[in-house]
This record gives C-alpha cells, sequence and structure tokens, in this order.
C-alpha cells in the first residue's frame, strides 16, 4: 500500500527571501510605531509603472494593518504638465513651483483631485484596504493663502518678483476629517489643492501641503517618496543624515534645486513644528518605506532638528 501523505518539503526548499529573521528585527518598530500617525507623500515622478503603484498600496495598507495610521498626501507635476501640454497651455515653474493662472489652477484640479486621486484610491482597495480621497477643500481640510512673488534669479541681485498666480500655501489645518477617517479604519488619501478665504481654487505643491498636514498631525513620521536615492551631496552621494542648519548650508551652495527646494523646507518647517522625523526616499524602490521603517538598514535620507 502506497502512503498518500506527500513527504515533508526538505527544509532547503523554503524560498531564501522568506527570512524569519526579517520579521523578527521588524519587532521593535513595530511596538515602536502601533498607534501613531505616518503621513506619506507620494510625488508625481515616484508613481510609476503598475507594478510600483500595487507595490506601494500593499505599504500602506500593511501599515494600517499593523495598527499604523498612514495618511497619504499625493502629487502629480509630470502627470499635470502632460495635460496642460495636451491642451496646448504653456507652463514654467520658479524654485520649484509652478506659475498658476485661472486656467492652470482647474487643470491642475482635475488631474490631482480628479484623476489622480481617485486612482491611489483604487490601487489601495485592490490591495485590500479602504481609502476615501479628498482634498484640502473637503471638510474645510486646508485653507491656503495665496504666496507671495519669488525672484526667478536671487543670484543676479535684481528684484524682479514673480506673480505665481494661484499657488497657495496652506495657512490652516482643521484635522477632524483625517481624524474620523483613521477612527473607521479608512485611510485618507489627499490632493494637494486648497481653498482660500477669497473663495479661489489655489494650487499647493504637494509637499507643502504633506508637510501642513504632517505638521498638524504632529505626525511620528514623514515620508516624501521621490525618484532620487534620497537627497545628494554635490558628488551624487547619498546623504543619510541632514538637520536644518545641514539643509540651510545646501541651500546655499546651491546643492540643492528645482523640486528639491520646496521638499527640504517642508520637512525642515515640519520638524520645526513637532514632527519626529522627516524621510525623503526613492518611492520607485519596490517597498522602499516598509524597508525604512521596519529594518535596521532604513533608506533614503533622515532629517531630524
Ligand atoms: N541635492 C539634490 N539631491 C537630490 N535631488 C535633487 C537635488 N537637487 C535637486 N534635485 C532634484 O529634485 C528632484 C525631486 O524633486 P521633484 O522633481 O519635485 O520630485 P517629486 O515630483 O517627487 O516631488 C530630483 O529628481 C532631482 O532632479
Ligand atoms: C504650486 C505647484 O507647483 N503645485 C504642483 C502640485 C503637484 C505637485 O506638487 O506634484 P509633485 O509632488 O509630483 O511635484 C504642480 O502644479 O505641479
Amino acid at each position: 500500500m502506497t502512503d498518500p501523505t506527500p513527504a515533508a518539503a526538505p527544509i532547503a526548499a523554503v524560498p531564501p527571501s522568506l527570512k524569519a529573521e526579517t520579521l523578527v528585527e521588524a519587532l521593535p518598530y513595530l511596538q515602536r510605531y502601533a498607534g501613531k500617525t505616518f503621513v506619506v507623500k507620494y510625488g508625481g515622478h515616484a508613481m510609476g509603472e503598475p507594478e510600483a503603484q500595487a507595490d506601494f498600496a500593499e505599504d500602506v495598507v500593511l501599515l494600517k494593518a499593523v495598527g499604523i495610521n498612514p495618511v497619504v498626501v499625493h502629487g502629480g507635476g509630470p502627470q499635470i504638465g502632460s495635460m496642460l501640454k495636451r491642451l496646448g497651455v504653456e507652463s514654467r515653474f520658479v524654485d520649484g513651483l509652478r506659475v498658476t493662472d485661472a486656467e492652470t489652477a482647474q487643470i491642475a484640479e482635475m488631474v490631482l483631485a480628479g484623476s489622480i486621486n481617485k486612482e491611489i484610491v483604487s490601487w489601495i482597495g485592490r490591495a485590500g484596504g479602504r481609502a476615501v480621497g479628498i482634498s484640502g477643500k473637503d471638510a474645510g481640510l486646508v485653507q491656503a493663502e495665496k504666496v507671495g512673488g519669488r525672484d526667478p534669479d536671487p543670484l543676479q541681485g535684481i528684484e524682479r518678483k514673480v506673480d505665481l498666480g494661484f499657488v497657495g500655501e496652506p495657512v490652516a489645518v482643521d484635522r477632524r476629517i483625517i481624524d474620523s477617517l483613521s477612527r473607521d479604519g479608512i485611510i485618507p488619501v489627499i490632493a494637494p489643492i486648497g481653498i482660500g478665504a477669497d473663495g479661489h481654487t489655489y494650487n499647493i505643491n504637494a509637499d507643502t501641503m504633506a508637510g501642513a498636514i504632517a505638521a498638524a498631525l504632529g505626525a511620528a513620521r514623514f515620508f516624501l517618496l521621490t525618484d532620487v536615492a534620497g537627497v545628494l551631496d554635490r558628488d551624487g552621494e547619498l546623504l543619510t543624515d541632514l538637520d536644518p542648519a545641514a539643509i540651510k548650508r545646501l541651500r546655499e551652495e546651491g546643492t540643492i534645486r528645482g523640486g528639491m527646494i520646496p521638499k527640504l523646507e517642508t520637512c525642515v518647517a515640519a520638524v520645526e513644528a513637532g514632527v519626529d522625523a522627516a524621510v525623503v526616499l526613492d518611492g520607485r524602490v519596490p517597498h522602499a518605506m516598509l524597508l525604512e521603517i521596519f529594518t535596521r538598514r532604513g533608506a533614503g535620507t533622515l532629517i531630524r532638528r
């Protein structure tokens, strides 16, 4: 008679990627972060191929499943750029901020709050989570104010302030809608659009929006997922740890440029407002956020006061 029970799989057949040590290594981090709020800024450049989008959604759902409250604030600069191009609308940036006339503000809202926001909600849904997509306009979440003009070429020392149009910065955050959603097991997904006391719609840089929300929530971590390994020095080497004074120096010597300027200004403002730490990391690396949170190795650039 033959034995119907299959022989036990030899130990060597366990996939090498499945290491119990990895899970055990995560234990102190799981204990430390349970019940804490993490704000995740998901940049337009970090939103890669469908596989990468699914990885991102899985990470966020995993955080929620282990008792952390993730709050997603997304960008979509490149996607707004493509839409403006398709519609034949010219666009330019000054110090990483898009000069935004009334038509551009309308298109930015359509792309950010209409299209990208709902896509992220559906990725999270497919990963087994529940998400609600809103913008800063919903439930009075973010009140915005027009930002002041910028000098496009400060090195020339000439005062030529550029009016950025309907570019706003958050001046007040009403966190109640985020708290209600998080309490109900729902992951808030927020588009960087706000409304002014003047009734205008304002296009807000997504980093600035995320930083203001992280500060208002007193987040334990503020992640900024982008398309570089982190903040790089003059030789292109990763800077693993920075504080506000070091960031000021990098800015003055011109090592930080373009979109990295509002990103790091936001990180400094967030940590000075009480966020424990901000981390700039490569959103294109599969599960970069989990590696940063749950392993000793870490990833990206950590910014602390
Ligand atoms: N010192 C620096 N280190 C890393 N990236 C930098 C630096 N200075 C400028 N950058 C630029 O900042 C970009 C990230 O900002 P941005 O394009 O606004 O990203 P996102 O769309 O993710 O917000 C990088 O791709 C890089 O081109
Ligand atoms: C005022 C301003 O610049 N708003 C940004 C909003 C989107 C954004 O910041 O997206 P990323 O994070 O992908 O760059 C814009 O219009 O591109």
